[in-house]
């Protein structure tokens, strides 16, 4: 991914940007199913699913809160007239249609060889323009929520005429194929990725349309917030395009371990997308800590329990755990039209104890575990046959009738319609079954009734991401009382914690909750039906879409906020440069100026970066050190021919003058028994770390772990650490430093410090006498400091203190590279070491005695966003 400005910089850059209030909100859906009907208004119907998104979008667009909100969306395929009566379509119109549960009295049959009925194909559907505008119309004239549909179509951007949309499933392909199975732990099996291409492609192009529409929407200062695993590329296309834009992103869904997600071959690339956002949000505690450990694991990004540094920037990472607009199901579940459907399904089943179980016929809702459960539960405990039923609706899953079905929608079928025709079989009689199993859609008035009329909501998800069924479940029993068992895999027993939690995989031990919550006495239910209710409707939908945008507020105030070190200006360090007499140059070496790579010995320099040296090496008011960690042999192999050079090696145990091949030993005297104790601990988290290994100098040792595993290495890391500090750092004037995965000890008063204040002290001598045509006799004109690491913050302490007594302060410049966040003693900041190789070239490219020449050109009158760069094709 493109290196970026952090946020705080560009605020820095531009105070004037504030929050304007408005909230963009990009979700896959529009919250509405559509019907296309030619020349005419579009048929606009709520959308199935994802209630709680949709509500929290009718809530940000209400009165009720300050924000400005638009939904940025696809259409969702979009169905001609003639579609609108099938069964699966959630057309009002067409409920009639449907088989009603009221009317039921036994189980619709079902069996493995009946498909869940899918929408028809819907291919060629030619849209015209003129059409595309009405919808474009009625959906930004919407009273609930304003929309901007996103047109998904090949042909989407080239024709103005209209679109024609072909397919139109196949936008879903990748993120429900791919994303959705591997977010719940299934793995399909490998192809020859063929099609994967395609539907990576799609996913691709629809995550791009998606930033085109909110960049023509978007102003600065609007907040964008995206939702979900459609859009996991979103965030970073956006900061891509436009840097300063505040972005977050929330998946609803749940996210997988670093074990499960490494199987998916496009993790680099969906990990990278979300890096993009400000913050990222998840349902539960361990989604957001699977995800930071993704982004250390996968893309070896450093992360904490609050978040990530990635790209110079500071993704934070948080836990809101959605709800659901409680006052709104209330008040539909207490209608009379839903009261006198509850009625008929109480005295259907009077004087049984109930049991409903509301799900998606897919195996991560676990219906399979449920029925297995039950039977367990009817095989143990007797006393209940014939006086409980488990009401089972199963919805279809799949809404894409082009997709290749998955093999486990078709097996979990069948799997299920054994397990109730067995049960049936074996505890049913002729005038009752057990299991009352409806493979359909319920319509909102029997939904509600059903989880009204329920004495235990029974949820076996293995794996969900939130489940909104049991909050709407403890609302709609708020008279009733009835227990909720729920499933320990779902991302809402974090928030439920006084359900009654299950393992969907101890089928003995469900029985027993069973049993259990029939025979609860009526205190204990109420008073757990009390605390479930309080949760439920104060962790409703509004508190969490207030909730999230506090914390993005907070995130974005802080970053504004943030005591930031300032991104070097460039401009200014130009223009010192340019009319200092004597200068004086100290660059660290790895990771400043190479990057730090997984085999120390690969750090070899750049050749940008040797001609740049050299050239700034040439000019005789220039003394320019690099002043390292790495030892004599590295230094001089890779650096040693560049004339004019000093060079001081092993945090400044050993120095070689500019001009000398003669390193002097600082160390010399000092006695070097502390390397055989340090060695043998060394040793032994070498021993117990797979991947780690030890450098061994003249002087200073390492202990490296980047090859190690992240979490392992980090952690023991901190225990070596402490032995070292403990042990031998008790009894020897050594100091232990962590670095970059890697931990060095060296003798105390051997540091970079020293050798930073040697050499001030070595050049900027007033007293000396002037060397010929010296403008400023004896004085450093210009001192720039750059390194990345904890050693590093010696140099800059001493180059501080110097400045004022010794140096003038505004000539000189201490540069960390790293985010302008991280806690440092230098003035300034560069992201990363290609930012420190164009400044060295910037300042290469105006040696000589009239600016810019050989290695590049430099504008000082254009340098307000400073330029000076070596063409590319040198680079
Ligand atoms: O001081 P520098 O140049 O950043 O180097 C720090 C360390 O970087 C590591 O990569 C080297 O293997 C060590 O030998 C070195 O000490």
């Amino acid at each position: 991914m493109a290196r970026r400005e952090s946020l705080s910089e560009i605020r820095a850059a531009d105070p004037d940007l504030a929050l304007t209030g408005n909230i963009i909100s990009a979700t896959f859906n529009i919250p509405h199913a559509l019907t296309y009907h030619k020349g005419a208004d579009w048929d606009l119907k709520p959308r199935r699913g994802q209630s709680a998104l949709f509500d929290s979008f009718a809530y940000l667009s209400s009165d009720a809160t300050p924000w400005n909100h638009t939904v940025v969306a696809w259409t969702g395929e979009i169905e001609p007239p003639a579609a609108a009566s099938d069964p699966t379509s959630s057309s009002a119109s067409t409920s009639a249609a449907r088989p009603s549960l009221n009317a039921l009295s036994a189980p619709v049959p079902f069996d493995a060889s009946t498909r869940l009925p899918t929408p028809p194909l819907v291919d060629g559907l030619w849209i015209p323009k003129q059409d595309q505008a009405r919808l474009e119309h009625q959906l930004s004239h919407s009273e609930t929520i304003r929309t901007i549909p996103v047109w998904l179509a090949d042909d989407a951007d080239a024709d103005a005429d209209g679109v024609l949309l072909a397919d139109q499933g196949r936008w879903r392909r990748f993120a429900q194929h791919d994303l959705y199975n591997l977010f719940h732990y299934k793995q399909h099996e490998p192809t020859d990725g063929r099609r994967e291409r395609v539907q990576w492609a799609d996913y691709y192009r629809l995550n791009q349309r998606f930033a085109d529409k909110i960049i023509e929407a978007y102003k600065p200062g609007d907040v964008v917030v995206v939702h979900d695993y459609y859009l996991m590329l979103l965030p970073s296309m956006l900061r891509q395009r436009i840097p300063a834009m505040y972005v977050s992103f929330f998946l609803h869904a749940p996210f997988p371990s670093s074990e499960f997600l490494r199987c998916l071959p496009r993790r680099k690339e969906v990990l990278e997308g979300v890096l993009g956002a400000n913050l990222v949000g998840f349902q539960s505690y361990g989604y957001a800590r699977h995800f930071l450990s993704c982004c250390t694991r996968i893309l070896g990004f450093p992360s904490d329990a609050l978040g990530i540094d990635a790209y110079g920037a500071r993704i934070e990472v948080a836990v809101f755990p959605i709800g659901i607009d409680a006052a709104k199901v209330e008040s539909w579940a207490d209608a009379d039209s839903v009261t006198a459907k509850h009625d008929a399904l109480r005295k259907l089943y009077g004087g049984k104890k109930i049991i409903v179980g509301r799900d998606r016929l897919d195996s991560v809702r676990g219906v399979a575990q449920k029925l297995q459960a039950f039977e367990r539960f009817l095989e143990a405990y007797p006393e209940w046959r014939e006086k409980v039923v488990l009401i089972q609706v199963t919805s279809p899953t799949t809404v894409d009738a082009n997709a290749e079905r998955d093999d486990g929608d078709d097996k979990i079928a069948s799997r299920v319609n054994e397990l109730v025709m067995k049960i049936n079989g074996q505890y049913g009689s002729l005038g009752f079954s057990p299991v009352q199993h409806y493979p359909q859609y319920l319509s909102q008035d029997e939904y509600f009734a059903l989880l009204r009329a329920a004495d235990i909501g029974l949820i076996t998800s293995v794996r969900d991401g939130m489940n909104t069924t049991s909050l709407e479940y403890v609302v709609c029993q708020k008279h009733g009382h009835g227990p909720l068992i729920l499933s320990e895999f779902s991302g809402t027993a974090g928030s439920l914690r006084d359900a009654i939690h299950i393992n969907p995989w101890d089928l003995g031990d469900v029985a027993r909750k069973i049993d259990g919550a029939l025979t609860m006495s009526a205190d204990r239910r109420a008073a757990m039906q009390a605390s479930l209710y309080r949760h439920v409707t104060t962790h409703n939908v509004q508190s969490w879409t207030d909730g999230f945008l506090r914390k993005v507020r907070s995130v974005l105030g802080d970053a504004a906020a943030a005591n930031a070190t300032p991104l070097l200006d460039r401009a200014l360090l130009l223009s010192r440069y340019r009319s200092a007499g004597r200068r004086l140059f100290m660059f660290d070496y790895d990771g400043t100026l190479t990057p730090i790579v997984r085999e120390p010995s690969a750090a070899v320099p750049s050749e940008r970066i040797i001609r740049s040296l050299k050239m700034l090496a040439s000019d005789d008011r220039n003394a320019v050190w690099i002043i390292s960690g790495r030892d004599q042999e590295f230094l001089k192999q890779h650096l040693g021919h560049i004339a004019g050079l000093g060079f001081s090696a092993e945090h400044g145990s050993f120095m070689r003058n500019p001009g000398s091949q003669t390193w002097i030993n600082l160390a010399e005297s000092f006695d070097m028994g502390w390397q055989a104790e340090v060695m043998h601990v060394f040793q032994k988290y070498t021993d117990r770390v797979p991947g780690s290994f030890i450098e061994r100098k003249r002087c200073a040792l390492t202990w490296h772990y980047r090859q190690a595993d992240p979490e392992q290495g980090v952690h023991m890391s901190r225990q070596c650490h402490k032995e070292l500090e403990s042990g031998v750092g008790t009894k020897w004037e050594v100091e232990v430093m962590p670095g970059k995965a890697n931990i060095e000890v060296r003798p105390t008063f051997i540091n970079k410090g020293e050798i930073a204040k040697r050499l001030i002290s070595t050049y900027h001598n007033p007293q000396a006498t002037p060397k010929e045509r010296e403008p400023s006799p004896g004085r450093v004109e210009f001192a720039l400091c750059m390194g990345d690491d904890f050693t590093d913050e010696d140099m800059f302490r001493s180059l501080n203190g110097a400045s004022g007594p010794v140096l003038d302060a505004d000539h000189v410049f201490s540069v960390t590279v790293g985010a302008s966040t991280k806690v440092t003693l230098a003035k300034w900041h560069l992201l990363e070491p290609e930012d420190v190789i164009d400044c060295v070239s910037l300042l290469a490219g105006s040696v000589g005695p009239s600016g810019p020449e050989r290695l590049g050109e430099v504008n000082l009158g254009a340098l307000s966003a400073v330029e000076g760069h070596i063409p590319s094709e040198e680079r």
